[in-house]
Protein backbone atom coordinates (compact mmCIF):
# COMPACT_ATOMS: atom_id res chain seq x y z
CA UNK A 1 0.00 0.00 0.00
CA UNK A 2 0.79 3.65 -0.80
CA UNK A 3 1.59 5.97 2.00
CA UNK A 4 -1.39 8.77 3.03
CA UNK A 5 -0.36 11.99 3.44
CA UNK A 6 -3.58 14.09 5.01
CA UNK A 7 -3.02 17.82 5.59
CA UNK A 8 -4.94 20.94 7.06
CA UNK A 9 -4.83 24.21 4.65
CA UNK A 10 -2.51 26.74 6.12
CA UNK A 11 -4.30 29.11 7.76
CA UNK A 12 -6.93 31.63 5.86
CA UNK A 13 -7.88 35.11 6.65
CA UNK A 14 -11.40 33.75 8.56
CA UNK A 15 -9.04 31.56 10.84
CA UNK A 16 -7.32 34.48 11.87
CA UNK A 17 -10.02 36.78 12.56
CA UNK A 18 -12.08 33.30 14.76
CA UNK A 19 -14.76 33.46 12.16
CA UNK A 20 -16.76 30.37 10.87
CA UNK A 21 -15.85 29.78 7.55
CA UNK A 22 -17.32 26.56 6.08
CA UNK A 23 -17.48 26.55 2.36
CA UNK A 24 -17.04 30.40 2.43
CA UNK A 25 -14.25 30.15 -0.25
CA UNK A 26 -11.46 32.20 2.02
CA UNK A 27 -8.40 32.54 1.04
CA UNK A 28 -5.00 31.62 2.86
CA UNK A 29 -3.47 34.22 5.11
CA UNK A 30 0.64 35.37 4.71
CA UNK A 31 0.48 32.84 7.86
CA UNK A 32 -0.81 30.13 5.81
CA UNK A 33 0.79 30.19 2.69
CA UNK A 34 3.96 30.25 5.32
CA UNK A 35 2.39 27.04 6.63
CA UNK A 36 1.91 25.32 2.97
CA UNK A 37 5.87 26.39 1.81
CA UNK A 38 7.24 25.08 4.93
CA UNK A 39 5.62 21.94 4.66
CA UNK A 40 6.74 21.58 1.06
CA UNK A 41 10.06 21.87 1.93
CA UNK A 42 9.83 19.18 4.35
CA UNK A 43 8.54 16.87 1.14
CA UNK A 44 11.23 17.96 -0.85
CA UNK A 45 14.09 17.84 2.03
CA UNK A 46 13.22 13.96 2.87
CA UNK A 47 13.01 13.38 -0.55
CA UNK A 48 9.16 12.12 -0.37
CA UNK A 49 7.62 11.45 -3.81
CA UNK A 50 3.99 12.37 -4.09
CA UNK A 51 2.34 10.65 -7.05
CA UNK A 52 -0.79 12.42 -7.02
CA UNK A 53 -2.62 14.96 -4.66
CA UNK A 54 -6.65 15.32 -4.01
CA UNK A 55 -7.84 18.42 -2.45
CA UNK A 56 -11.49 19.88 -1.89
CA UNK A 57 -13.17 22.74 -4.37
CA UNK A 58 -11.74 25.44 -2.06
CA UNK A 59 -9.42 27.61 -2.73
CA UNK A 60 -7.48 27.59 0.52
CA UNK A 61 -7.17 24.17 0.44
CA UNK A 62 -6.16 23.99 -3.12
CA UNK A 63 -3.29 26.60 -2.85
CA UNK A 64 -2.40 24.86 0.02
CA UNK A 65 -1.56 21.90 -2.25
CA UNK A 66 -0.06 24.03 -4.85
CA UNK A 67 2.48 25.77 -2.70
CA UNK A 68 3.29 22.31 -1.09
CA UNK A 69 3.79 21.14 -4.77
CA UNK A 70 5.85 23.77 -5.86
CA UNK A 71 8.17 23.49 -3.30
CA UNK A 72 8.41 19.84 -2.96
CA UNK A 73 9.68 20.49 -7.33
CA UNK A 74 6.32 18.13 -8.05
CA UNK A 75 4.20 20.47 -9.21
CA UNK A 76 3.58 18.27 -12.48
CA UNK A 77 1.41 15.60 -10.89
CA UNK A 78 -1.91 14.62 -11.40
CA UNK A 79 -4.32 16.75 -8.83
CA UNK A 80 -7.88 16.25 -8.66
CA UNK A 81 -10.37 18.24 -6.61
CA UNK A 82 -13.85 16.94 -5.48
CA UNK A 83 -16.42 19.11 -3.47
CA UNK A 84 -16.51 15.64 -0.93
CA UNK A 85 -13.56 16.62 0.28
CA UNK A 86 -14.61 20.64 1.51
CA UNK A 87 -14.80 21.73 4.99
CA UNK A 88 -18.24 20.56 6.58
CA UNK A 89 -20.79 23.02 5.48
CA UNK A 90 -21.32 25.06 8.65
CA UNK A 91 -24.72 26.36 7.44
CA UNK A 92 -26.09 29.57 9.41
CA UNK A 93 -22.92 29.77 11.11
CA UNK A 94 -20.79 30.91 8.48
CA UNK A 95 -19.47 33.91 8.68
CA UNK A 96 -20.08 34.77 12.45
CA UNK A 97 -17.35 35.18 14.75
CA UNK A 98 -16.82 31.90 16.93
CA UNK A 99 -16.95 33.78 20.36
CA UNK A 100 -20.38 35.60 19.25
CA UNK A 101 -21.72 32.16 18.52
CA UNK A 102 -21.02 30.77 21.61
CA UNK A 103 -22.04 33.66 24.00
CA UNK A 104 -25.87 33.45 21.85
CA UNK A 105 -25.91 29.78 22.03
CA UNK A 106 -24.16 28.71 25.53
CA UNK A 107 -21.31 26.78 25.95
CA UNK A 108 -22.83 23.25 25.58
CA UNK A 109 -24.93 23.41 22.68
CA UNK A 110 -21.50 25.44 20.81
CA UNK A 111 -19.33 22.26 21.80
CA UNK A 112 -21.90 19.74 21.01
CA UNK A 113 -22.10 21.64 17.42
CA UNK A 114 -18.69 22.23 16.98
CA UNK A 115 -16.63 19.53 17.94
CA UNK A 116 -19.40 16.70 19.06
CA UNK A 117 -20.25 14.09 16.53
CA UNK A 118 -24.15 14.33 15.32
CA UNK A 119 -25.50 18.03 16.11
CA UNK A 120 -25.67 19.92 13.09
CA UNK A 121 -25.50 23.70 12.92
CA UNK A 122 -28.67 25.89 11.99
CA UNK A 123 -29.34 25.28 8.56
CA UNK A 124 -29.27 28.02 5.35
CA UNK A 125 -32.67 28.84 4.52
CA UNK A 126 -33.08 28.33 0.85
CA UNK A 127 -33.15 31.84 -0.36
CA UNK A 128 -29.91 32.94 1.84
CA UNK A 129 -27.35 33.96 -0.87
CA UNK A 130 -24.56 31.66 1.28
CA UNK A 131 -26.79 28.78 -0.08
CA UNK A 132 -24.45 26.06 -2.11
CA UNK A 133 -26.98 26.56 -5.00
CA UNK A 134 -26.09 29.66 -5.97
CA UNK A 135 -22.22 28.38 -6.82
CA UNK A 136 -21.32 27.67 -9.81
CA UNK A 137 -18.79 25.32 -8.64
CA UNK A 138 -21.27 23.16 -6.84
CA UNK A 139 -23.97 22.98 -9.98
CA UNK A 140 -23.29 19.57 -11.29
CA UNK A 141 -24.62 18.25 -7.67
CA UNK A 142 -28.40 17.05 -7.41
CA UNK A 143 -29.92 18.93 -5.00
CA UNK A 144 -30.29 16.59 -2.58
CA UNK A 145 -26.47 16.82 -2.12
CA UNK A 146 -26.14 20.41 -1.51
CA UNK A 147 -25.41 20.82 2.42
CA UNK A 148 -26.62 23.39 4.07
CA UNK A 149 -25.73 22.43 7.85
CA UNK A 150 -24.08 19.47 8.30
CA UNK A 151 -23.20 17.86 11.71
CA UNK A 152 -19.10 16.08 11.82
CA UNK A 153 -21.52 12.37 10.96
CA UNK A 154 -22.41 13.26 7.65
CA UNK A 155 -19.55 15.47 6.73
CA UNK A 156 -17.65 12.29 7.42
CA UNK A 157 -20.22 10.24 5.26
CA UNK A 158 -19.49 12.10 1.73
CA UNK A 159 -15.69 12.52 2.84
CA UNK A 160 -14.74 8.98 3.60
CA UNK A 161 -17.49 7.57 0.51
CA UNK A 162 -14.63 9.73 -1.53
CA UNK A 163 -11.81 8.02 0.23
CA UNK A 164 -13.51 4.47 -0.96
CA UNK A 165 -13.92 5.71 -4.10
CA UNK A 166 -10.90 8.13 -5.77
CA UNK A 167 -7.94 7.62 -2.49
CA UNK A 168 -7.56 3.68 -1.71
CA UNK A 169 -7.25 2.59 -5.47
CA UNK A 170 -4.45 4.50 -5.58
CA UNK A 171 -3.18 3.48 -2.30
CA UNK A 172 -3.83 0.16 -3.69
CA UNK A 173 -1.40 1.05 -6.38
CA UNK A 174 1.77 1.66 -4.36
CA UNK A 175 1.47 5.16 -4.83
CA UNK A 176 1.72 8.44 -2.06
CA UNK A 177 -0.99 10.24 -2.29
CA UNK A 178 -1.67 14.26 -0.36
CA UNK A 179 -4.82 14.87 0.42
CA UNK A 180 -5.31 19.19 0.76
CA UNK A 181 -8.39 19.61 2.85
CA UNK A 182 -10.20 21.08 5.89
CA UNK A 183 -10.45 20.71 9.82
CA UNK A 184 -13.13 18.86 9.84
CA UNK A 185 -13.11 16.82 6.65
CA UNK A 186 -9.28 15.57 7.77
CA UNK A 187 -10.96 14.76 11.06
CA UNK A 188 -13.69 12.86 9.50
CA UNK A 189 -11.10 11.11 7.41
CA UNK A 190 -8.75 10.59 10.58
CA UNK A 191 -11.70 9.14 12.35
CA UNK A 192 -13.00 6.44 10.21
CA UNK A 193 -9.02 5.51 9.46
CA UNK A 194 -8.25 5.54 13.23
CA UNK A 195 -11.74 3.40 14.23
CA UNK A 196 -12.36 6.50 16.55
CA UNK A 197 -15.68 6.26 18.22
CA UNK A 198 -18.37 9.15 18.36
CA UNK A 199 -17.51 10.45 21.88
CA UNK A 200 -13.93 10.44 20.94
CA UNK A 201 -14.07 13.05 18.32
CA UNK A 202 -13.49 16.12 20.93
CA UNK A 203 -10.29 14.95 21.37
CA UNK A 204 -9.48 14.90 17.92
CA UNK A 205 -7.90 18.66 16.63
CA UNK A 206 -6.35 18.40 13.67
CA UNK A 207 -3.50 21.50 13.03
CA UNK A 208 -3.21 23.60 9.75
CA UNK A 209 -0.06 22.63 7.48
CA UNK A 210 1.11 19.46 9.24
CA UNK A 211 1.67 16.60 7.57
CA UNK A 212 0.34 13.37 9.09
CA UNK A 213 1.42 10.55 7.66
CA UNK A 214 -0.86 7.25 7.23
CA UNK A 215 0.82 3.81 6.52
CA UNK A 216 -1.14 0.47 6.10
CA UNK A 217 -0.95 -3.06 5.39
CA UNK A 218 -1.91 -5.13 2.45
CA UNK A 219 -5.08 -5.59 4.05
CA UNK A 220 -5.51 -1.71 4.56
CA UNK A 221 -5.22 -2.25 7.91
CA UNK A 222 -3.39 0.93 9.64
CA UNK A 223 -0.43 0.12 10.36
CA UNK A 224 1.80 3.59 11.78
CA UNK A 225 1.31 7.00 12.16
CA UNK A 226 3.43 9.90 11.90
CA UNK A 227 3.77 13.54 11.52
CA UNK A 228 6.48 14.77 9.20
CA UNK A 229 7.87 18.05 10.95
CA UNK A 230 11.03 20.66 10.82
CA UNK A 231 12.50 18.71 13.50
CA UNK A 232 12.63 15.33 11.91
CA UNK A 233 13.92 17.67 8.83
CA UNK A 234 16.86 18.59 11.27
CA UNK A 235 17.65 15.14 13.19
CA UNK A 236 17.99 13.84 9.01
O1 LIG B 1 -14.61 27.62 10.49
C1 LIG B 1 -14.56 26.46 10.04
O2 LIG B 1 -15.04 26.13 8.95
C2 LIG B 1 -13.90 25.37 10.88
C3 LIG B 1 -12.46 25.22 10.58
O3 LIG B 1 -11.74 26.39 10.67
O4 LIG B 1 -14.07 25.73 12.23
P1 LIG B 1 -14.01 24.72 13.46
O5 LIG B 1 -12.61 24.59 13.87
O6 LIG B 1 -14.80 25.43 14.50
O7 LIG B 1 -14.67 23.44 13.08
Amino acid sequence: MGKLILVRHGKSFWNIKNIFTGWTDIDLAPKGVEEARIAGEIIRSQNITIDICFSSYLKRAIRTASIILDYANLMHIDFLKSWKLNERNYGAWQGRNKDEVKEDVGEDLFWAIRRGYSTPPPSLSTDDERHPKFDYRHHNLSKGDLPVGESLEQTKQRAVQYFFEAIVPELVKGKTVLVSAHGNSIRALMGHIENIVPKEYPKVEVHTGVLNVYEFDNAMKLKDKYSLTQESLVAI
